[in-house]
């Protein structure tokens, strides 16, 4: 079977000639029914158009011109609404590259023109992606095929997403036509892959957990939030910042969302601490849970049946600024900020996430843990390149991150990339919103039942331990737990001076996977929550 798929493995239609026939065809297809249409008129005005020549050069001109503004029409139409068409314009598009560059080897004839025969490359599409692949294998066009990538990018008006090598061939996967995935505001909802956000682009929290976005000024970040509020409100538990008081406060009344919106800073430094002292809470109650089912191993908190616990922070830097300008607040603000970053390196095992929204990100915006550690990122509007590359990190250093205004003449809102950091980003629509006759979120959420955490139910104690009770507890030398620390460290955790039950849980997994045969290293970057 494997064999079999190995010979019979589909690269795609291959490129070829065939391209420049298709579109001939196509366009005399088209024209057949304008050839019945005016042959039957002729036919009947036959009599006429004899006898009058000015007639006859008048319905001559009028049968081509109607006949070939007809064409043109259909011709778009159906490239712009049909797939199967799009396709085959895909394959001309590089079938022109090919030649246009000199692509292909010219075959001698005598006494006539050159015959031409293109190398092997191969078209495959889908309906978000197109792959195309060129045979290496030491032929004449090895070299340029291996630097194809971007000039394709810009052909496809596409994103890549990836390069594949493989024995005497490479492909490049583009995304393309991602409009066509985009959903209404409406349907934003948590499903099995995630919080589905585009049809085939899913916030998978459990797994690349944290959310970053940015949008520059207008570039419809309100929208996108307030689609994501859509879907997280119906799963969980949503904290919300908005310290410039600006797209969340008219919500703020509303029951599913009241008390939980905060602009305030003594407020919101407040908020950030609860979240976090609730994270801990959570990983009490997971122990808790964990003994009462006799495993060996902590699940997650979906393994409980609990619920995720979102906060959403708006405008980010402003609530730094607003931080850093109250004077008496300072070090319940730091504070506030230790536990932040504790929420993005420790909340996914216990769900508890952090969505993240800013404008154009500068120098010292963002805390390196939050660059290193939110997983999910999406851009909305025009952005910096600097604040790209901040974004979507290293891996898409040469990406070309494109700003778009308008799509087939029409203003596009809310178009921008999303990426898992450290993969290639991709273009992405956020979603979108239907007409405000037909919808609005305040309605919407009006109607959605107020979910709670688990806590009222249970009675958990968050315990804190200093160093030394901690290597107590976990059994440890001193010096060995001295040890551990400084290794999680190197691995970014950072510590309170007090250490948590999340850290306690960490610490004990690390013994664990150590104690199992594996390196420090190894079983500290597993442990990590
Ligand atoms: N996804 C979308 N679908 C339809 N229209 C959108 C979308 N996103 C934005 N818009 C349109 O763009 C306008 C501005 O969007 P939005 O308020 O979300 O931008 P913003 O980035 O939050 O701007 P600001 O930073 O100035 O507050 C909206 O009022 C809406 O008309």
């Amino acid at each position: 079977m494997k064999l079999l798929k190995q010979i019979f493995y589909f690269r795609g239609i291959k490129i070829g000639k065939k391209e420049k026939v298709v579109s001939r065809m196509t366009v005399t297809i088209l024209l057949l029914p304008f050839l019945l249409l005016f042959g039957l008129l002729t036919y009947l005005l036959f009599s006429q158009l004899s006898s009058n020549l000015y007639f006859l050069l008048v319905y001559f001109l009028f049968v081509v011109l109607v006949s070939s503004i007809g064409i043109f029409i259909l011709y778009r139409l159906l490239h712009i609404k049909f797939w199967f068409f799009k396709k085959l314009s895909n394959r001309r598009l590089l079938y022109r590259h090919l030649l246009e560059n000199k692509i292909y080897y010219p075959i001698k004839r005598k006494d006539q023109p050159d015959k031409i025969k293109l190398p092997n490359v191969y078209l495959k599409q889908n309906k978000y992606t197109i792959v195309v692949t060129f045979q290496l294998e030491g032929r004449q066009f090895q070299d340029k095929f291996l630097n194809i990538g971007g000039a394709l990018e810009v052909m496809y008006s596409a994103d890549m997403m990836g390069r594949i090598d493989e024995k005497g061939y490479i492909s490049y996967v583009y995304s393309a036509d991602t409009i066509l995935g985009r959903i209404s505001a409406k349907d934003v909802r948590v499903v099995d892959k995630g919080l589905i956000l585009m049809e085939d682009v899913f916030w998978d929290f459990v797994h690349n957990p944290h959310l970053l976005i940015a949008g520059g000024t207008g570039g419809g970040k309100t929208v996108l939030l307030r689609s994501i509020l859509n879907g997280l409100l119906r799963e969980g538990v949503v904290e919300i910042l908005d310290p410039k008081q600006a797209d969340f406060v008219s919500l703020a009344e509303l029951p599913v969302l009241q008390d939980r919106v905060v602009f305030e800073v003594a407020d919101m430094i407040d908020k950030i601490i609860e979240f976090k002292e609730n994270m801990e809470m959570r990983y009490a109650t997971m122990r808790q849970l964990q003994k009462e089912k006799n495993q060996k191993e902590l699940g997650n908190f979906q393994e409980y049946e609990l619920k995720p616990a979102f906060l959403i922070i708006d405008e980010f830097p402003s609530l730094r600024a607003m931080m850093s300008e109250d004077r008496e607040l300072m070090l319940e603000a730091e504070r506030a900020m230790g536990a932040l970053k504790q929420i993005i390196l420790k909340g996914r095992q216990a769900g508890f996430f952090g969505v993240i929204a800013t404008q154009n990100v500068k120098a010292d915006d963002l805390p390196s843990t939050f660059k290193d550690n939110i997983m999910t990122r999406i851009s909305v509007g025009r952005l910096s390149q600097f604040s790209y590359e901040v974004i979507f990190g290293e891996e898409n250093k040469n990406k070309y991150f494109k700003y778009i205004e308008q799509i087939n003449g029409e203003r596009v809102y809310g178009r921008g990339y999303y990426g898992v950091f450290g993969s290639p980003a991709r273009e992405f629509f956020s979603p979108e919103l239907p007409e405000a006759k037909e919808f609005s979120f305040y309605d919407e959420f009006e109607t959605l039942e107020r979910l709670d955490l688990e806590f009222d139910k249970r009675n958990v104690v968050i315990e804190t331990y200093t160093a030394k009770e901690l290597s107590d507890e976990l059994k440890l030398d001193y010096r060995v737990f001295k040890k551990y620390k400084s290794e999680f460290e190197t691995a970014g955790q950072e510590f309170d001076k007090t250490f948590s039950m999340s850290d306690l849980i960490m610490f004990e997994k690390a013994i664990s996977y150590k104690s199992s045969g594996k390196t420090y290293q190894v079983a500290i970057s597993e442990a990590i929550l």
